[in-house]
């Protein structure tokens, strides 16, 4: 039995968390900590691997302490930079245990890997390229941390290519065009009824390429977060890994 603990537990992906490690036959709840709780209460003894769901502002500093509590984490918040990875990276090189693990993945839906590996296969073959993730007007940050990775894997596809910038002739741009990440515009729409999507468009002259991934339900991440806790407990990654692809035969 993998022994799971949950910080972040009262929220949307937590409680969806809590319910899935309580579902699965090879996973049993250990703690389910949430804002205000005392993490030190998490231990080697007690958790292998901690799944943290919780806000972009507080995630940094949650993962460095239970690095330095000895234990595995499997993180989904978002809001990671290089800057933050480098810490992390630095604080597993001081962890207590050997081979300690923490994996970060921008979303855990097959949909979504799966559309960002098809992204990254199409780039180099269109000359424009923009990403539009639509999400729940509930969520914090945009654009979605989804979107910042395939922006950067088209970006680096791109670069791989030798392909150039796009064609672009946008004089004045009051923030229509959206946010630049790594030479991909990147647009982020809130809209209630929304859950978690996303849209590559690749353009041509004369064609275009959409690909599209929709999660309808939040259940949606569940088989991807149960993954990464079992890989992640097999001691087979240690050190820090992002993105549910490393777990996938793409
Ligand atoms: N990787 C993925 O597949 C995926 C999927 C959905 C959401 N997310 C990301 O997960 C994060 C959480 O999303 P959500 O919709 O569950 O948000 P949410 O606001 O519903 O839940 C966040 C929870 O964290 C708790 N929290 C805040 N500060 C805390 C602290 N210091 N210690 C412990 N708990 C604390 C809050 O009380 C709340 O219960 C966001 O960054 C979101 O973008 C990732
Ligand atoms: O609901 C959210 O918030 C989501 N956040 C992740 C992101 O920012 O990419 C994954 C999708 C859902």
């Amino acid at each position: 039995m993998i022994k799971v603990s949950v910080v972040g537990a009262k929220g949307r992906m937590g409680s969806h968390v809590v319910d899935a490690v309580n579902g699965a036959a090879d996973t049993q709840l250990a703690l389910a900590l949430d804002a205000g709780d005392d993490l030190t209460a998490i231990t080697p003894d007690n958790t292998d691997v901690v799944v943290e769901f919780t806000v972009p502002s507080v995630s940094l500093d949650n993962v460095l302490a239970l690095v330095k509590q000895g234990v595995d984490v499997v993180v989904g918040t978002t809001g990671w930079t290089d800057e933050k990875l480098a810490q992390v990276k630095a604080a597993l090189a001081e962890a207590p245990r050997e081979n300690q693990a923490v994996f970060i993945a921008p979303n855990f839906a097959i949909s979504a890997v799966l559309a960002d590996h098809f992204a990254k296969v199409a780039a180099p073959y269109f000359e424009s390229a923009e990403v539009i993730e639509l999400h729940h007007p509930t969520k914090v940050d945009a654009p979605s941390g989804t979107a910042i990775h395939t922006a950067q894997a088209i970006g680096e596809a791109r670069r791989a290519a030798g392909l150039g910038d796009m064609p672009d002739a946008t004089e004045t741009d009051g923030g229509s065009r959206g946010q630049v990440v790594d030479g991909v515009h990147v647009h982020a729409v809130r809209l209630r009824g929304l859950n978690a999507h996303e849209e590559v468009l690749f353009g041509n002259a004369g064609e275009q390429l959409t690909i599209r991934a929709d999660s309808f339900d939040r259940i949606s991440f569940m088989p991807g977060v149960l993954l990464a806790v079992r890989k992640v407990a097999s001691g087979s990654f240690p050190g820090l890994t992002v993105g549910l692809d490393h777990f996938l035969d793409l």
